[in-house]
């Protein structure tokens, strides 16, 4: 076979990409921890099981959720929140891994918020068919702090709009071990994911994982 020199040149998507004032994509930032994610994400969906979270306004959602740290975003019928215990079980959430923190500092970091230190981590798990439309994250105390979002498994197609619903969206392709921050003046810009496509990730199986690391509390 001979060897694709001009691999590089072919493909020259750079691995950090400017979103908007604030917000970078860092493709494939995760992936030298992609094991010890992948592990950890084990152990917490066995002590906190995914779930389907029904909304303010009677909706099951799509993604199944669950979360890690010391408070949990959750939604139900009156509303969304932070909670420090899983409601269905009664129990504080567990522990942020040591992998999931040091990820969402470095990324931070890079992303230009060195004194980020999340305190909980919303674990997003859609599978064929699921989607999370366009919102805002605003329950969190503090907009000071921004989002981390890691993506792991099947390839999913970002939003990325403005403050307004109605402002312009960016679409950009989400793969295993990109992480996306937003923060500053784009903190609050609306996001969304739309209808995941079928397919099998070799690691990850049939589905999408996605952390997204906030300072809640
Ligand atoms: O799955 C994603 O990439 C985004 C998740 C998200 O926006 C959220 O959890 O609030
Ligand atoms: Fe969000």
């Amino acid at each position: 076979m001979i060897p694709d020199l001009f691999a590089d040149i072919a493909s020259p998507e750079p691995s950090r990409i400017e979103m908007a004032e604030g917000a970078v994509l860092l493709r494939g930032k995760a992936l030298p921890l992609e094991h010890e994610l992948l592990a950890a994400l084990d152990v917490i969906a066995a002590a906190a099981p995914f779930r389907h979270m029904v909304t303010p306004g009677g909706f099951v959602m799509s993604v199944a959720m669950t979360n890690c740290g010391a408070a949990g975003w959750v939604t139900d019928r009156t509303g969304y929140r932070y909670d420090r215990n899983d409601p269905e079980s009664g129990k504080p959430w567990p522990e942020m891994p040591a992998s999931f923190l040091q990820l969402a500092v470095e990324a931070a970091t890079e992303a230009g918020y060195p004194d980020f230190r999340p305190d909980a981590c919303l674990i997003n798990r859609y599978e064929p068919g699921a989607r999370l439309s366009l919102h805002q994250d605003k329950n969190e105390r503090d907009f000071a702090n921004p989002i981390v979002s890691v993506s792991l498994g099947l390839p999913a197609t970002f939003q990325f709009g403005g403050l307004k619903r109605t402002d312009p969206i960016t679409k950009y392709s989400l793969h295993h071990g990109d992480v996306a921050v937003w923060g500053g003046p784009s903190r609050l810009f609306y996001h969304g994911v739309p209808t995941l496509k079928d397919g099998v990730h070799e690691k990850v199986g049939r589905m999408r994982l996605n952390l997204t690391f906030r300072g809640a509390l």
